[in-house]
């Protein structure tokens, strides 16, 4: 275990403490993460446990996805796949997969995203008589959400809150509802399991042997089911190890209790608590400035954190006119950052809303910058995709109406709207699915038309399933688009619309072509499981791009540039001010964000803010954020253009050197470039920060040495 060495010594405590309660208390790039890939990794090697022992519980799949990588390249010889290194709704639906059955739910539930959930209220809604505009749809789909986050049924509420009994009402339907479609939504999945353990204290008991190991990173974030399923696990082995940040905890519009973390050690007892005190990730200047902003709140622990690390460029700070303005200087600068050979993949714009990313998108677009917006325009939500997504639903289980409702006339095939709601309402008085009615349509008084075009959509569907059951998931996908004649109807139709829809359906394919290959059941169920747990959060691409997304989204991750935007009252902090008396708990967490983002930053943080922006299309004046004062004016340099005039002030800060392989580069070597490809060194400055490289394909580029992410290959 040689890798043991890449501990600090706290660090290597938090690994090798592997027996009881342990609480990785520590700020940002401190390497809390790190432990915990490394724990699982010693754990394996120690032969200590099997992977099927180990529960690691991340914050997004993609990062499930990197430890995963990580952990193998760490120990080699193990069976991978039976670890569990996955999302808490991940993790909570694989469980509910083989255990369903034992709360009234079948194996082969659907999983509803949000769009299906506001759908289903909406159905609510109207069944109950209640007006939207009285009522709002999506502050009661909270409100909802934020129950079965505290683990509150519909039978619990009054006891716990004053609210309307309208409310109650929608709540119960709505779950009477999910479960006639044998669905769960994403709050579900974990209070189901929670559920499951609780009414069959010998299936808890199975996962609490099982799961001889139990480990979660971003623990601040976590909501009370997610604490409640954990402790439940937790209690036979008591080696639960969480990590976790208070002054990141970023999440508590969506449930998430600080209050988890903070009182650990009083749930467990016998808990060790490690801090980790050294940052890895960023200069500096750029830790300093996050100290600095994270001081201003009271309500936190407070924590030591510095660094090695070189004091490194000073914070840029860029006051534009407009936000158009803003996204230019952004995009320009981006331009020639990646001209002196910076990654795309290093580089990150951050803002506060995800309505701001459009101003960025155009502005790199005509600059020609490769990029991807992280979390936004989700894949799995376009429609052509949920269309044919329905058709699998369906195909696995036909009690889910939503989905047939969804497609029953996609293509069109004439089935009218009367018809629609004549089959909704038999449903509905007999107590079963629509399909059952379609399946047993001779027995109801549908006119010879419609009655046709009900049979031939049946032999469609009973097909389809007998088909399926032999075939691959993208076989299957392949299928329904021959049978439905779905691709068909876009191919023909010329518009580039459709012709975008049609390449969307082909990476769709493509995708289960890939969950083909990972995985080691690839079912159509587990392929439908998978993406609806994915579509939180779109990432399959791994090309060179920089990415766009909001700071909520950035958590945990890091470039070596970083872009803050949109720092101005009211945007960021969302919260003016000024009203902070009443929403002081608001800004706070407003601030952790503004940490969280700063900290995002190994190497170069660029701020900036507008001084006008177009609010709903009209141009209102703006005040720079109260973060950028509370960062001494010591760590900032003001700049009036792209970063493209003062390249060269740049080079001068970044004297920092990473790779080894490159520390001691000479005029000679060859060498490989993410964009430009395999060249060879053909001369280097005295201080070692810049270097010339003839690029086979290219020709002669200029780099700075700390960005370029040279390799050496000779
Ligand atoms: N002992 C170490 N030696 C060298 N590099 C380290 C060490 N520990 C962590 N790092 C590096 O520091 C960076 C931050 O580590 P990591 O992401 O684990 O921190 P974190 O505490 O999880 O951060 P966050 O709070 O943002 O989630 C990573 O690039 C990691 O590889
Ligand atoms: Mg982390």
């Amino acid at each position: 275990m040689e890798w043991l060495k890449e501990l600090n010594e706290q660090q290597k405590e938090a690994v090798l403490s592997t027996e009881g309660p342990l609480l990785v208390l520590a700020g940002a790039g401190s390497g809390k993460t790190r432990v915990i890939t490394y724990r699982i990794a010693y754990i394996l090697s120690m032969g200590l446990a099997d992977p099927d022992n180990i529960l690691a519980i991340t914050f997004t799949n993609k990062a499930a996805d990197e430890m995963k990588e990580r952990i193998k390249k760490l120990v080699s010889t193990k069976s991978f796949a039976e670890m569990w290194v996955s999302t808490f709704h991940a993790a909570c639906a694989r469980i509910l997969r083989m255990e369903a059955h034992n709360i009234g739910f079948s194996n082969n539930f659907v999983i509803f995203d949000t769009q299906d959930r506001n759908q289903i209220l909406r159905e609510c809604f109207n069944k109950l008589n209640i007006d939207t505009e009285k009522l709002d749809i999506r502050y009661v789909s909270r409100l909802i959400s934020n129950y079965k986050n505290q683990l509150i049924g519909p039978s619990d509420v009054s006891r716990y809150s004053d609210v309307d009994a309208r409310i109650i009402e929608v709540y119960k339907l709505y779950n009477k509802l999910l479960k006639e479609y044998n669905a769960f939504d994403f709050d579900d999945l974990l209070y189901y399991t929670v559920v499951l353990f609780e009414t069959n204290p010998d299936i808890l008991e199975k996962y609490q042997n099982k799961f001889k190991y139990i480990l979660v990173d971003e623990y601040q974030d976590t909501n009370y089911a997610q604490f409640y399923f954990i402790y439940l696990l937790s209690q036979k082995h008591m080696n639960v190890c969480v990590v976790g940040d208070d002054d990141q905890s970023i999440y508590s519009f969506r449930g998430a209790n600080i209050k988890n973390i903070l009182e650990f050690e009083k749930v467990f007892s016998n808990a060790k608590v490690i801090k980790l005190e050294k940052n890895y990730r960023s200069t500096k200047t750029i830790l300093s400035a996050a100290n600095e902003v994270i001081k201003h709140n009271y309500y936190r622990k407070s924590k030591m954190l510095w660094t090695d690390n070189h004091e490194g460029e000073k914070i840029f700070l860029y006051s534009a006119f407009d936000e158009v303005n803003e996204a230019e200087f952004v995009a320009a600068s981006i331009k020639n950052l990646i001209e002196n050979g910076v990654l795309p993949s290093q580089i990150g714009v951050l803002y506060r809303t995800n309505a701001q990313s459009v101003n960025f998108e155009n502005a790199l677009s005509a600059y020609s910058v490769p990029y991807k917006v992280v979390g936004a325009l989700r894949f799995y939500e376009r429609k052509e995709i949920k269309d044919i997504i329905a058709y699998l639903r369906l195909i696995t289980n036909s009690h889910d109406d939503l989905s047939l409702f969804r497609i029953i006339n996609v293509p069109r095939r004439g089935i009218g709207n009367s018809t629609l709601e004549k089959i909704k309402v038999l449903s509905e008085e007999y107590g079963v699915s629509a399909y059952t009615i379609l399946l047993e349509r001779a027995k109801f008084d549908f006119d010879k038309k419609t009655y046709e075009k009900l049979n031939s959509f049946v032999s469609l569907i009973e097909d389809l399933k007998a088909e399926a059951e032999n075939l691959s998931v993208s076989q299957t996908i392949k299928l329904v688009l021959d049978r439905t004649g779905y691709l068909e109807s876009l191919l023909s139709s010329k518009s580039e619309e459709e012709f975008q829809r049609a390449k969307n359906i082909e990476q769709l394919i493509s995708a289960a072509a890939i969950f083909e290959e990972e995985n080691e059941e690839p079912t159509v169920q587990n392929f439908l499981n998978s993406i609806t747990l994915s579509s939180e959060e779109e990432d399959t691409q791994k090309e060179e791009k920089v990415s766009l997304m909001t700071v909520h989204a950035a958590k945990g991750l890091e470039f070596e540039v970083v872009f803050l935007t949109g720092l101005e009252e009211g945007l960021f902090p969302l919260v003016r001010a000024e009203e902070a008396l009443e929403a002081e708990k608001e800004l706070e967490e407003e601030r952790r964000l503004c940490y969280v983002a700063i900290t995002r930053a190994k190497k170069l943080l660029v701020l900036t803010y507008a001084n006008n922006r177009r609010v709903f299309g009209r141009f209102s004046f703006r005040q720079k954020s109260c973060f950028i004062d509370e960062i001494p004016q010591k760590y900032i340099q003001n700049i009036y253009g792209p970063i493209t005039k003062i390249c060269h002030t740049l080079s001068a800060g970044i004297n920092q050197v990473d790779d080894a392989s490159i520390s001691n580069l000479q005029v000679g070597n060859k060498v490989q470039h993410g964009k430009f490809g395999v060249g060879k060194v053909i001369w280097l400055s005295d201080d070692m920060k810049e270097v010339v490289v003839e690029f086979e394909e290219i020709g002669q580029k200029r780099l700075l040495l700390s960005y370029a992410n040279l390799k050496r290959i000779g």
